[in-house]
């Protein structure tokens, strides 16, 4: 197997790792099954197997059920007082933190050596990735504003700016997995000026894709993740490049076909289209059954764009078409995309535009280390007590923090604004559960 196959066997492993994780996994338990042919359930003695069955699964009342509140540990790493886990990548956990000198909301990125020695270059990455954020400052890329290491512990956190939510965790949620053009027209002029800039510092990012585009509250796109990034050399003739790590849907014929080597600008210009399309479309240019189909279709490079594009935004489809040219001295270059109608001219607003989704039951998205602080400063013994829950008390807590959430934004705005959304929308659950226990063995006797 080449090496190309085996970055992008890599790559589709942390495809269907993240595709996990935004869709949930397709076998859940961990459980070992045993499989029964019809002869050996024709064997069975139903009657005996039941009350066996009994022997070991007790019936229990969801009434019964009750659930314990996590106690809140406040944890501190050098000054940043550790808050919940945002997201999980491919490298390790990302948790919001607190500045506790400045008081700014941050991210931080927690690698541990254990894990990344057994990613195919877990550490070369992660080394490049620090030393190329270090140099880079821009309102459109990610910075990186500290780094600390941990040696008892093997352990390494990434401090980054704090992102409220990222680009694909809103397709996601918007109900034709697309942005209204307005919105998406404010976010790829934003990826065109980061792009512009790490072009100029002689960087290329060779993975752009809605899941490395994060957002913060004022809605300013930061370019993340540079696993696969390449710097090139200070005094290099071109952008030639050699290796390219990217995730398959978004990359280039000239990858997918496995040439040795290839202008890298081009690189970023071509996923940068394929995530224009996607954004506005909800689809892919390109797909395929498997990564191998998906690839040979990128390969052949033979893409009509479909008539409902052209229905969207006549000038939409020229400059997709423009950065999806098969041949990279035919592709647009940056100055290209900047002098093009569609980038000039800004859509029209149609309509609200697509909202962060809450994060883990939470509309705004509120700081998670203020509980830890909270826990911290104010527990007393009695807080202490193991505190229980009844399912039925966990629905009328929920009921009440809908409620007094849903009067809040009656105050701000006026009035509820789709109220039908406040009706279909259920609260998730706020309480986090460590142990499930039965009722009646908690009850003092
Ligand atoms: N600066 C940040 N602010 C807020 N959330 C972040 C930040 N960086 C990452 N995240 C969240 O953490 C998740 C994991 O990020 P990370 O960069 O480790 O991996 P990834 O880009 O999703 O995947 P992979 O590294 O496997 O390509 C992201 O999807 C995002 O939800």
């Amino acid at each position: 197997m080449d090496s190309m196959h085996e970055d992008f066997i890599y790559q589709d492993t942390r495809k269907r790792k993240e595709d996990d994780r935004r869709l949930g996994p397709e076998v859940t338990s961990g459980a070992p099954v045993t499989w029964l042919d019809d002869d050996d359930i024709d064997k069975l003695d139903l009657s005996l197997s039941i009350d066996a069955a009994n022997m070991f699964f007790n019936r229990v009342d969801s009434a019964e059920i009750i659930y314990q509140a996590k106690k809140k540990s406040c944890k501190m790493v050098g000054k940043y007082v550790m808050g919940d886990v945002l997201g999980e990548g491919s490298y390790g956990k990302v948790k919001e933190v607190l500045d506790s000198e400045t008081l700014s909301r941050r991210a931080v990125k927690i690698l541990t050596k254990r894990k990344l020695r057994r990613i195919p270059n877990g550490e070369q990455n992660v080394r490049r990735e620090i030393q190329l954020l270090r140099n880079l400052k821009h309102k459109n890329v990610i910075e990186l504003l500290d780094v600390l290491y941990n040696e008892e512990k093997q352990k390494m956190y990434l401090i980054m700016e704090y992102c409220v939510g990222g680009l694909q965790e809103m397709l996601d949620s918007a109900p034709e997995k697309r942005l209204p053009l307005f919105q998406a027209h404010r976010y790829f002029v934003q990826l065109l000026n980061g792009l512009e800039y790490l072009h100029g510092c002689g960087v290329i990012h060779k993975d752009i894709k809605p899941g490395n585009l994060l957002l913060t509250l004022d809605h300013t796109l930061k370019i993340s993740d540079f696993g696969v990034a390449e710097a090139l050399e200070t005094f290099a003739d071109d952008d030639t490049c050699t290796t390219g790590q990217g995730s398959p849907a978004f990359q280039p014929p000239e990858i997918a076909n496995g040439q040795e080597s290839f202008a890298g600008f081009k690189v970023d210009i071509w996923s940068s289209g394929v995530t224009l399309y996607n954004i506005t479309t909800g689809q892919y240019p390109f797909e395929g059954d498997n990564i191998y189909r998906l690839l040979e279709n990128i390969g052949k490079s033979q893409w009509e764009p479909p008539e409902s594009l052209y229905k969207l935004d006549k000038h939409l489809t020229t400059l997709i078409l423009g950065m999806l040219q098969a041949d990279p001295q035919h592709r647009f270059t940056l100055p290209q995309i900047r002098n093009h109608p569609w980038f000039i001219g800004a859509p029209e607003k149609t309509g609200p535009p697509i909202p962060f989704p809450p994060l883990k039951g939470d509309e705004l998205r509120r700081s998670t280390v203020l509980p830890y602080l909270e826990a911290y400063h104010y527990a007393t013994d009695r807080d202490n007590e193991d505190v229980y829950f009844t399912e039925h008390d966990l629905n009328q807590q929920l009921a009440k923090q809908a409620a007094a959430h849903r009067s809040a934004t009656k105050s701000k705005h006026g009035s509820v604004s789709g109220g039908s959304s406040t009706t279909k929308k259920r609260p998730r659950k706020t309480v986090s559960c460590i142990s499930v226990r039965k009722l009646t063995s908690c009850r003092p006797s």
